[in-house]
């Protein structure tokens, strides 16, 4: 296995420009999807779009088993564990390799975060792109932790990203917003929903089924999905009030079309964060640091007793 005990980071390309003067903070954009939906892609578009308004993002690979990154990456996961040798050393199969692999990464975390808060004073973006295996990463412990630390130091948003083409019809595009739906509920981030791949079909239908739910229902009627279409019609009714807690844009990583509107949606996720997501989130560290406190307390109280005892000493039974 590679040097799993420190992290590597890759020197800079060029030197980073001054952070945009409208955020104090950076953002931390974490790129979720299903596999071939175009994650690596669109990190690569936005890693160039970025750099041509000189505010070259720091990016982050959380995808061990990734053949090849057409961009170079600050830090790659792959430069700590080897996600082959890990499967052979613990006779794990690909997918169990990448979680372990993850894991390993993950008792890393801390120096990640030190580099990423060393460079917050030059960066604006910090990208995150994750395994195309979206379970290993959205319901692993390791990728909670992730996400949960990141989102405790600086804004951060999940993109979700969807592969529009293949989500043309009814069933899987029900399927792909029950997804979103059950990562949304899990992460509890600010959540954007990117269309990927509108070169190729535009995803007006996606936003029309997403805000007509009347539109939705005749899709379904007319796709003949026989008895799953009552489930999904049900199904339906309850997404539809998901729908209103979500952003959605239409990209296209291959031309860079809809990047501009990409940012837009990205800043207001980053003042959702602000209004809503970083008070609830500080709630739960003090909520913890004090139930810690306590437990410390209880721990000492525990020794002074004991203490007591060996001292000879009269105490009162607990
Ligand atoms: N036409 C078109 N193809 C795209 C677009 N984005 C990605 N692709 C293609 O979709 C395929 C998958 O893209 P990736 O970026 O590797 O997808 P991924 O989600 O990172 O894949 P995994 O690493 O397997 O999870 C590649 O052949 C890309 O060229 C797009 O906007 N338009």
């Amino acid at each position: 296995m590679a040097d799993t005990t420190k992290v590597d980071e890759k020197p800079e390309q060029s030197a980073p420009s001054a952070r945009a003067a409208d955020t104090d903070e950076p953002v931390n954009i974490v790129v979720i999807g299903m596999a071939g939906s175009g994650k690596t892609t669109l990190l690569q578009r936005i890693n160039a779009y970025l750099h041509e308004r000189k505010t070259p993002p720091y990016v982050v690979n959380l995808d061990p088993a990734v053949a090849k990154l057409p961009f170079q990456a600050n830090i790659d996961i792959r430069d700590t564990v080897d996600y082959k040798q890990v499967m052979q050393e613990y006779n794990l199969g690909p997918n169990g390799g990448i979680l372990t692999s993850l894991n390993l990464f993950t008792t890393k975390l801390d120096q990640v975060l030190g580099i990423v808060e060393k460079r917050a004073a030059t960066t604006k973006y910090f990208l995150y792109d994750t395994p195309g295996q979206i379970e290993i990463f959205t319901w692993s412990a390791s990728g909670a932790i992730i996400t949960n630390a990141l989102a405790a130091t600086y804004p951060t948003v999940v993109v979700y990203v969807v592969d529009t083409p293949r989500t043309a019809s009814p069933a899987t595009f029900m399927s792909n917003m029950m997804y979103a739906c059950s990562i949304l509920y899990k992460t509890q981030l600010p959540f954007l929903v990117v269309f990927n791949k509108t070169d190729v079909v535009s995803h007006e239908f996606a936003a029309n089924w997403m805000s007509d739910f009347e539109a939705f229902q005749q899709a379904l009627m007319r796709s003949d999905e026989g008895f799953m279409t009552s489930l999904m019609s049900s199904m339906s009714l309850v997404l539809d009030e998901f729908y209103s807690h979500l952003r959605v844009v239409g990209v296209s990583a291959m031309t860079g079309q809809g990047l501009d509107e990409l940012f837009d949606r990205i800043g207001d996720a980053v003042r959702e964060y602000h209004d809503e997501f970083r008070p609830a989130i500080q709630r739960q560290v003090e909520r913890k640091r004090a139930e810690e406190l306590k437990l410390k307390e209880e721990q000492m109280r525990r020794l002074m007793r004991d203490l007591a005892v060996s001292e000879g000493k009269e105490v009162k039974p607990e």
